[in-house]
């Protein structure tokens, strides 16, 4: 028996889409892999309602078969889906690196990506490895056609999820499918810009690079009350606030000493425009680790 803790993500960072990826320290699912003649899942904990216990349909069927390793699986998610917290991102992480482990298949980190996302291809219709990397590798993380490169940062984050719910594949069409040379220079600038504040660890370049003029204002309109929140965590002290992934979370950058007042900003902004949400003070954390074997 395997049991692996796989953060949460946080993908884009606004500048980067479908390029950047971070681990979150918190939320996390934990997932537990035993060898079985034929695999079942069941899921318990956090939106698990919602969730296919059908490997056809979960993201770790897909890595099941990738890695020709069945098994008895238990999912305890700590990530509720649909949250744009890379939710099935972590499960289909978590047994990658499990399953991995249970049947000595002796693959690297930087090799579980692809496989874990081929998980994601399952839910969101591509295999977008931009929340899988970080939940493998932890860090900062830039996934390109190339492979995945990280570098381990230390960034003060909030991550505000109002209590709707915003699946990948619907924010996925609103992505525009053409943007102009000026949008282009500009998102190359900023997401050069955070890529060195994670290098530095300043959450000042990182908050600054998180702007992005192509996909995040499109992405925005599906979050009801979005803009308040913006401008209450800019107020409270954030250096940048973007969606987090597809959304509907929102993801601010700060200094560790204004992080509590940016989430209770941010949490208050939901409240007004009529939302629940959580927050979670969180920061750039590791990636998925073993707990048990
Ligand atoms: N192991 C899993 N964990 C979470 N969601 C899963 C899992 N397997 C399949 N899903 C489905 O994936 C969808 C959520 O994924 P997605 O829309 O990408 O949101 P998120 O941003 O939270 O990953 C839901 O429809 C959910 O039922
Ligand atoms: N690059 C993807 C990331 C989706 O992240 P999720 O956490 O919402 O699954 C996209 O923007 O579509």
């Amino acid at each position: 028996m395997v049991t692996v803790r796989a953060p949460a993500t946080s993908a884009n960072l606004g500048s980067g889409f479908d390029v950047f990826g971070a681990a979150l320290s918190r939320p996390a699912d934990v997932v537990t892999v035993e060898k079985a003649a034929e695999t079942t899942i069941e899921v318990t904990g956090v939106g698990a309602q919602y969730i296919p216990e059908d490997p056809e349909k979960n993201t770790v069927g897909a890595v099941v078969e990738a890695l020709d390793a069945p098994a008895r699986i238990h999912i305890d998610k700590g990530v509720r889906p649909a949250s744009g917290l890379g939710s099935s991102a972590a499960s289909a992480a978590g047994a990658a690196v499990a399953l991995n482990r249970l049947y000595d298949r002796g693959l690297s980190r930087e090799e579980l990506v692809p496989i874990a996302a081929e998980g994601e291809a399952v839910v969101s219709g591509v295999a977008h490895a931009d929340n899988v990397a970080p939940s493998i590798l932890g860090g900062f993380t830039v996934t390109t056609a190339e492979g995945t490169r990280s570098v381990d940062a230390a960034i003060p984050l909030v991550v505000c999820l109002p209590d709707v719910a915003v699946s990948t594949r619907d924010a996925r069409r609103v992505v525009p499918e053409t943007a102009s040379m000026e949008e282009l220079v500009e998102t190359v600038g900023n997401a050069a810009t955070l890529a060195i504040g994670m290098c530095r660890s300043d959450p000042d370049l990182v908050g600054l690079g998180m702007s992005d003029p192509v996909v995040t204002p499109e992405r925005a309109r599906l979050i009801t009350g979005y803009d308040d929140v913006r401008e209450r965590a800019f107020d409270a002290g954030a250096t940048g606030v973007t969606v987090s992934g597809a959304g509907p979370a929102v993801i601010a950058a700060c200094r560790e000493r204004d992080r509590r007042e940016v989430a209770a900003g941010m949490l208050d902004a939901f409240a007004g425009a009529g939302i629940e949400a959580r927050a979670y003070q969180t920061q750039i954390g590791r990636g998925s680790t073993v707990l048990e074997e």
